[in-house]
């Protein structure tokens, strides 16, 4: 799918992200245009979340983030990072979804599923009657395959892969232009992981919506990514198309990660070639 000369859904000038008087993030530079999908690599600890996480206002306690995120929503654009904090959180939900790594820890755990999935609604001004079919149906699309069972329960009455799932749900229910994903899959089995990839590669695929991947899985990358971002030091050093960049890597670190990830491939499977975990 290539997005032509279409306005990113995010563009993204020079995020710094600084903890503990260090920059973490340091001038990071990423477009994700329409109907695409951007998968973000980089090692553990790179600053993968932290950038993520500057986009939607949800840094950690003494991290503090600089730059430019433009947003466009269709009815305008809207810098992410600019002073319109009010803004942000209007757009959060609604324009922007966000799946964190952790998603058992995201979801409350005194209420149930179906509390969470009406009282996001409701926040949005969804009619009541319209709830309880409009959460079942988000459900079952981001793979789970009871959800009349799963709307009773709590979070820790769910299993990873389920908690994983429904933070999902969440996050897709008021249908955002972007859509972040935190390592969504991680604690997925590979049928599910699949098909659950799938799904979300086919919401945005050919549509005004941007998905942005972060994932150690290079095997994810190539397989559902339309493009590309690796993350070292603190900046994006390779980007572009996935089967480029990661076929052909043309900067070291990129290679090295690829070699890597080759590797452990090679490990599980006895010979070369195959899935890659960083
Ligand atoms: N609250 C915090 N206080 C201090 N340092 C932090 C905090 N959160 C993250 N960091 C540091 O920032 C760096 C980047 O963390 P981040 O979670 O963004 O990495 P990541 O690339 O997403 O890693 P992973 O793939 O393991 O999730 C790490 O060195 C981490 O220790």
């Amino acid at each position: 799918m290539t997005a032509g000369l279409a306005l990113p859904v995010l563009d993204v000038t020079g995020l710094a992200v600084r903890v503990g008087g260090r920059d973490i993030v340091a001038g990071l530079d990423l477009r994700l245009p329409p109907g695409e999908v951007t998968a973000l690599v980089g090692r553990s600890g790179s600053g993968k979340s932290l950038s993520a996480r500057a986009l939607i206002g949800l840094l950690p306690d003494g991290a503090r983030a600089r730059g430019t995120a433009l947003l466009g929503t269709g009815t305008g654009v809207h810098d992410l990072l600019g002073p319109a904090g009010h803004r942000l959180r209007a757009l959060r939900g609604a324009a922007i979804g966000y799946v964190f790594q952790e998603s058992q820890a995201s979801l409350n755990p005194t209420v149930t599923v179906g509390t969470h999935v009406r009282e996001t609604l409701a926040a949005h001004g969804i009619a009541r009657a319209m709830r309880r079919a409009r959460g079942l149906a988000a459900l079952s699309e981001a793979g789970i395959e009871d959800p009349e069972r799963l709307w009773a329960a709590r979070p820790f009455e769910l299993s990873g892969g389920q908690a994983q799932r429904v933070a999902l749900a969440l996050a897709c229910l008021l249908d955002p232009r972007l859509l972040i994903a935190d390592e969504v899959t991680s604690a997925l089995d590979p049928v599910t992981q699949a098909r659950v990839l799938d799904l979300l590669r086919d919401r945005t695929a050919g549509t005004g919506r941007a998905l942005l991947l972060i994932t150690h899985d290079l095997a994810v990358a190539g397989r559902w990514a339309d493009r590309v971002a690796v993350l070292d030091g603190g900046r994006i050093v390779e980007s572009g198309p996935a089967a480029e960049v990661l076929g052909a890597p043309v900067h070291p670190f990129t290679a090295a990660l690829v070699r890597a990830g080759a590797g452990r491939a090679a490990e599980r499977h006895g010979a070369g070639g195959g899935a890659a975990d960083l």
